[in-house]
C-alpha cells in the first residue's frame, strides 16, 4: 500500500513534470529537453528508492511504461533540437547567397553603366532607369547588339523582379541568369541534328514548335499523271460495272495507262476484247516495282479495299483516291456516281491529302535469344492485334515501350493501332477516336480482366514490344489489318514502330472535314434529337 501511495504521488509529480514540459516550451516552440531529462531522472530515482522486490508484477510493468514514455519524450526533444540547428544552418546559407547575389547585381550594374558611358547607348540607359515591374523579357539580343553584353553578363533572358525588395535600389533591377541548355534530336538510336529544326526551334533557350506534322498537306502535280492502278473489291457486281466505265473513261478521255489486278483483267476481257490495252502483272514479284510505275491508285470498294491497296506497297505508296462502294467507308470519301468530276479534279490538282501513318511490325522468334529478323515485316494501316485466337485461356502478354515495362495484358488480347485505325477495331475495344493526321500508337486492350486497364496513346517515336512470356499457358496470335494470322509461341515477341512510308489518301475536302464527316455519317457520333425550345426555361438569365 505504501509503495502504491508513493507511486501515485510520483505519478502526480510526473504529471506535474509533464505539465512543466509543455509549459516550459521556449519561444521557438522547442521542448525544454532539460525538464524531460529531470522527469526521466525522477523516474530512475523513484525506482531506486521504491522497494521493487516483492511488489506485484503490475507495478513493475507500470514503471517500465513510464520509463518508455520518458524516453520517447526525450527523443522528440532531441529531434526538434536538431531540426532547429538545421534551420539555423539554412538561414546562414541563405544570407550568404543573398549577399553574393547583391554583389553580383552591383557588378552587373557597374558593367552596364560602363558600357552605356562608353557607347552612349540609349537602350542601356533605358534599362538602367526602367521601372521595376516584374517581367520576363528577352533582352539578350538587344543587349548583345548594343554592346551591353560586353562582359557576358546577360547571355540569356533576364528577369526583373519587383517583389524582391522595393526599397532597396540594389534589388530593383534584379537580374537572374536563365539556365542554358541544348536540345539534341534522337532518331532511331542515332544521335543527330537531322530533323530537329523541322519540329522545334530553341533559340536562346526558348522552345517553340516550328512545324507540326498534323498540318493539312496539299498535293500539286508538277507533270501530268500518266499511269493509274485500279484496285477493286472482288465479287461485287456494282464494283465490276463501275470498273468497266472507269477504265474506258480513263483510257479514252484522259489517255492514261491503266493497271489492274490479274483477276480484274480477266473480268474486263470477258466483258470486251477491247480491253487488251489494260496492263497487269504476271507474278507477285512485279508488285514490288509498282510504286515506280503508278502515279495514282484508285480503289473501288470499302475500307477493306483501301487496306488491301496499302498492303500491296511494302515501301512508298502512290496517292490513293478511294471511291466508296462499301457499307461504312470511313476512308473512302469519294462517291462513285460522280467519279468523272472527282477524277478530273484529282488529275488536275492540287488536292488535299491525308498522310495516314502505318505501323511496321516484326515477329521475332525466341526473342530472349535472337534479336535478328527472321521474317518479313508487316506494314499495317489500321492495326496489329495480338489475341488468344482459338485458345480459351487468357492471353498473357508482357508489354514494353522502348525499354520500359508498360504492363502485362491478361485478357482477350491487345490492339496496337494507328490513328487511322482508331475508328476501327480499337474503337470497338474502347479506344479513343483520333484524327488520322495525329502521329501516335494506340495501345488498346481487348476485354482486359481488370477494372483499371484504360487504353493509352503512345508517341510515334517509340518501339512497342509485346512478348509472350515463357510461363504463358497458351500461345498468342498476331493479325495484321485483320489478316495474315501468325502464331506467337512462348518466348516470341512482336516489335512495332512507326513505319517511314505513310499512305497518302486524297481528301474530298480536307483531312479534318473528311474525318468529322466520317464519324458523323458513318458512326452517327453523338447523334441526339435536339431538345425543343418548348418547355421549362430559366427566366432569371
Ligand atoms: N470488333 C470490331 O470492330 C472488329 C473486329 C475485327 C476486325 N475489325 C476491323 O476490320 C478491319 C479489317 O477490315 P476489312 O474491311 O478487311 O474487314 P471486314 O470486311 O470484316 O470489315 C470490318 C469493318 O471495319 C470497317 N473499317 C475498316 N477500317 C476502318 C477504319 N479505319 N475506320 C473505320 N472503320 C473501318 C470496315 O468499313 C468494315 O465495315 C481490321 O483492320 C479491324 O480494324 C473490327
Ligand atoms: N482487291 C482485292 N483483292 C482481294 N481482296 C480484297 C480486295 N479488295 C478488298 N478485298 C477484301 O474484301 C473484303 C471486303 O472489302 P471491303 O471492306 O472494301 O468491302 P465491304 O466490306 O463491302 O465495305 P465496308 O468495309 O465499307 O463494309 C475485305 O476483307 C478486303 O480485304
Amino acid at each position: 500500500m505504501a509503495a502504491g501511495r508513493r507511486l501515485i504521488s510520483f505519478c502526480d509529480s510526473f504529471g506535474h513534470e509533464e505539465a512543466s514540459v509543455s509549459c516550459s516550451k521556449p519561444e521557438n516552440g522547442c521542448v525544454d529537453s532539460l525538464s524531460i531529462f529531470h522527469s526521466e531522472k525522477a523516474v530512475e530515482e523513484l525506482l531506486q528508492q521504491t522497494p521493487v522486490a516483492g511488489m506485484d508484477e503490475h507495478l513493475i510493468e507500470f514503471s517500465e511504461a513510464l520509463r518508455t514514455v520518458a524516453k520517447a519524450l526525450r527523443r522528440a526533444a532531441e529531434g526538434k533540437a536538431s531540426a532547429q540547428a538545421e534551420a539555423a544552418e539554412w538561414k546562414r546559407r541563405y544570407e550568404l547567397e543573398r549577399t553574393r547575389n547583391i554583389q553580383m547585381e552591383q557588378k552587373a550594374r557597374m558593367a552596364e553603366q560602363f558600357s552605356a558611358e562608353k557607347n552612349g547607348d540609349i537602350d542601356c540607359e533605358r534599362v538602367k532607369n526602367s521601372d521595376n515591374q516584374s517581367m520576363l523579357q528577352n533582352e539578350s539580343n538587344e543587349h548583345s547588339e548594343t554592346g551591353c553584353m560586353k562582359h557576358g553578363i546577360w547571355s540569356h533572358e533576364v528577369l526583373r523582379d519587383r517583389e524582391s525588395d522595393s526599397n532597396s535600389n540594389a534589388d530593383r533591377n534584379k537580374i537572374m541568369r536563365k539556365a542554358s541548355f541544348k536540345l539534341s534530336w534522337w532518331c532511331n538510336g542515332e544521335n543527330g541534328d537531322q530533323h530537329k529544326h523541322d519540329i522545334v526551334s530553341f533559340e536562346r533557350g526558348n522552345i517553340t514548335t516550328a512545324e507540326r506534322s498534323s498540318k493539312q498537306i496539299s498535293l500539286k502535280w508538277e507533270s501530268d499523271p500518266q499511269t493509274v492502278l485500279i484496285l477493286t473489291k472482288p465479287n461485287s457486281v456494282s464494283v465490276r460495272i463501275l470498273c468497266v466505265q472507269m477504265v474506258r473513261w480513263l483510257r479514252e478521255r484522259k489517255k492514261l495507262n491503266v493497271y489492274v489486278e490479274p483477276r480484274v483483267k480477266v473480268e474486263l476481257l470477258a466483258e470486251s476484247s477491247n480491253f487488251s490495252y489494260v496492263q497487269t502483272w504476271k507474278d507477285d514479284s512485279e508488285i514490288s516495282h509498282l510504286h515506280m510505275k503508278v502515279d495514282l491508285v484508285i480503289t473501288l470498294g470499302g475500307d477493306g479495299t483501301v487496306l488491301w491497296a496499302a498492303s500491296m506497297f511494302k515501301g512508298p505508296v502512290p496517292p490513293i483516291v478511294p471511291f466508296s462502294l462499301g457499307s461504312l467507308g470511313f476512308m473512302t470519301p469519294f462517291h462513285s456516281e460522280h467519279f468523272k468530276d472527282c477524277l478530273d479534279s484529282v488529275l488536275r490538282g492540287p488536292i488535299s491529302i491525308t498522310l495516314r501513318h502505318r505501323l511496321l511490325c516484326r515477329v521475332v522468334r525466341d526473342a530472349a535469344k535472337n534479336e535478328y529478323e527472321t521474317e518479313e515485316p508487316f506494314l499495317v494501316l489500321n492495326e496489329v492485334t495480338i489475341d488468344r485466337g482459338i485458345s480459351s485461356y487468357l492471353t498473357n502478354l508482357e508489354c514494353y515501350c522502348d525499354n520500359s515495362f508498360v504492363t502485362c495484358v491478361q485478357g482477350d488480347g491487345l490492339i496496337l493501332s494507328t490513328t487511322s485505325g482508331s475508328t476501327a477495331y480499337s474503337l470497338a475495344a474502347g479506344g479513343s477516336m483520333v484524327h488520322p493526321q495525329v502521329p501516335g500508337i494506340l495501345f488498346t486492350p481487348i476485354c482486359p480482366h481488370s477494372l483499371s486497364f484504360r487504353p493509352l496513346i503512345l508517341p510515334e517515336h517509340v518501339t512497342v514490344r509485346i512478348m509472350v512470356p515463357f510461363n504463358s499457358r497458351s500461345p498468342a496470335w498476331a493479325s495484321f489489318d485483320g489478316k495474315d494470322r501468325k502464331l506467337l509461341a512462348a518466348g516470341d515477341a512482336l516489335l512495332c514502330s512507326m513505319a517511314p512510308w505513310p499512305v497518302p489518301t486524297a481528301c474530298q475536302v480536307d483531312s479534318t472535314n473528311d474525318f468529322l464527316r466520317s464519324i458523323h455519317d458513318g458512326l452517327h457520333w453523338n447523334l441526339r434529337k435536339t431538345q425543343s425550345f418548348d418547355g421549362p426555361r430559366d427566366r432569371d438569365l
